[in-house]
């Protein structure tokens, strides 16, 4: 056992604590890092990586199925453990990064055991009990287990487990139509399992509807079955034969996956004891991140807020100005982009047009522009897709894309809404020939031709001025 005191205390070596311990270390501060599980947490071992590479794979044996431009469509042979094979090497690729031996190499103190506070100033891990000047919550957040009945009496998966399968699900059932269950949805069918999704209430429903649709239209044409407005009521059965009843009707799969939401991974802090309040969403922080102990921070899922990598890593930046510098730290959200990513991809950025409606009112204005007008994507066969752009008084507030890269397209714009810069800075970049880019200057072309070419103003001025030209 040992006293250890210190500048800084991280609990979590997830996204958010990693990028801190870094960003602090570097710059001077005495940082212990305490990790309970695996160094990367959920992203790397769990969550983006694994689903990504999954996706990855999917898409190979779409492209085999699919065929097209002279070449031959056919059922592509997958080998699913082949499959998950190149997801842990994804993982196993990346680990080094996130290491306790990279960290130790920074100057971090790494304390591999679960933390638990003691009091509003120490923390215990490991038999070692830390005396820090500030704590940083980034615990993460787990699965949530809807407590439908029946649940916990058959096998089910969770992203904790999905990525250890070797034989391809039969038929899986994914209870939750959000971002994890669309994802691994698509990346089965892909792979050849048949695939149920019970959503209780619209699938994708955080997304602007006509947007989702189109991704949504895609993951039914490639065979997926997707059940809206259908809460799953009660599940029964046993390994190979799981059934779910819900109101429209039952489905009976092979594998079951919950994908129903997550919750912060709070519960073996012993919070109370450090006088750290929380919510259902996370620790009760206000918008510098600063819990109701002036101590302790919380950044990423445990915070309460967007549930993202790169939310969890600005988190970092954010409360690593007041801890280190004494300087003031404030997280927004307006200029945040999330990502679905299915094929098409659905990417969100501010608020979605019915959101900006409700807020800014008659002074919204919307562009839109469809792929379909997009040579790049007539030439690559990627036409379906839309971006919209939600305008108030010249500058864009919000930008909604369903379609191939989206995730890719909306980076100009996360550039644009985090420098609060005008729909004039996207008309004036030239983007080039032939790029699905070419959208995001496209949308700001549509909101600018209406006050251009519908103008009389505007025809009248140039009829005048090309009578004085000589
Ligand atoms: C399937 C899936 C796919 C995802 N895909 C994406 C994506 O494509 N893009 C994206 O931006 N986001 C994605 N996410 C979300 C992303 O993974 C999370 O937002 C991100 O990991 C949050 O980072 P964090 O640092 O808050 O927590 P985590 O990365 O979860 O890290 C928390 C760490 O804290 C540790 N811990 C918890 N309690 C204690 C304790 N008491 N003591 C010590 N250690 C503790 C945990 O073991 C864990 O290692 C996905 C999530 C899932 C589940
Ligand atoms: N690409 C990405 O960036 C990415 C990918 C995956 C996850 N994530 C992050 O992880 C978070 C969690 O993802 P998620 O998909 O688990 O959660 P989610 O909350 O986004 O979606 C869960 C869905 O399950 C439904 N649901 C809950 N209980 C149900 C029941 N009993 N029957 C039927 N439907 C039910 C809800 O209505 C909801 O639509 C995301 O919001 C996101 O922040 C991000």
């Amino acid at each position: 056992m040992a006293r250890i005191k210190t500048d800084l205390c991280i609990i979590g070596a997830g996204s958010g604590g990693l990028s801190l311990a870094a960003g602090a270390v570097q710059m001077g501060a005495r940082v212990v890092l305490v990790e309970g599980h695996k160094m990367g947490g959920d992203c790397l071992n769990y969550g983006c990586v694994p689903s990504k590479a999954l996706l990855a794979a999917a898409q190979q044996a779409q492209t085999v199925r699919k065929g097209g431009f002279g070449v031959a469509p056919a059922e592509p042979r997958v080998d699913y453990a082949a499959a998950m094979a190149h997801v842990h090497a994804a993982i196993a690729t990346i680990e080094p990064h996130d290491s306790v031996e990279r960290f130790e190499g920074l100057g971090v103190r790494v304390i591999q055991a679960w933390g638990r506070f003691l009091n509003d100033r120490e923390l215990e891990a490991g038999g070692d009990i830390i005396r820090a000047r500030r704590f940083v919550i980034a615990t993460g957040s787990r699965p949530v287990v809807p407590p439908i009945p029946g649940l916990d009496a058959v096998p089910y998966l969770t992203n904790e487990t999905l990525f250890d399968l070797r034989d391809r699900p039969g038929h899986l059932i994914v209870i939750g139509g959000g971002p994890i269950g669309m994802e691994m949805a698509q990346a089965h069918r892909r792979l050849g399992a048949q695939v149920t999704v019970i959503e209780g209430d619209r699938a994708l429903n955080r997304d602007d509807p006509e947007l989702a649709a189109i991704v949504l239209d895609r993951l039914r044409a490639e065979g997926i079955r997707i059940v809206e407005g259908a809460q799953a009521d009660r599940v029964s059965g046993a390994d190979g034969a799981i059934t779910v009843e819900t109101g429209q009707g039952t489905v009976t799969g092979t594998h079951l996956l919950v994908a129903a939401g997550r919750r912060p991974a709070l519960d073996r802090l012993n919070l109370d004891a450090a006088g750290v309040e929380t919510t259902r969403a996370g620790v009760k922080v206000g918008p510098d991140l600063r819990s109701t102990n002036r101590r302790i921070y919380a950044i990423g899922d445990a915070a309460g807020g967007m549930q993202f990598t790169h939310v969890a890593g600005y988190h970092a930046g954010v409360v690593i100005r007041p801890i280190l510098l004494g300087l003031p730290g404030k997280a927004k959200t307006a200029h945040i982009p999330r990502v679905t990513y299915t094929d098409p991809e659905l990417a969100q950025i501010g608020p979605t047009e019915a959101e900006a409606r409700a807020e800014h009112g008659d002074k919204l204005t919307v562009a839109r522009f469809d792929f379909a007008g997009n040579d790049r994507a007539i030439a690559a066969g990627r036409t379906e897709g839309r971006i919209k752009v939600m305008v108030v008084r010249g500058r864009p507030v919000g930008v909604s894309i369903a379609g191939p890269e989206a995730g890719e397209l909306i980076g100009p714009w996360a550039l644009v809404l985090a420098n609060n810069l005008k729909m004039t800075a996207v008309a004036n970049m030239v983007a080039p020939y032939p790029t699905l880019g070419e959208v995001n200057k496209r949308a700001a072309g549509a909101y600018f031709s209406p006050k251009l070419f519908e103008n009389p103003w505007v025809k009248r001025a140039v009829r005048l001025i090309q009578r004085l030209v000589p």
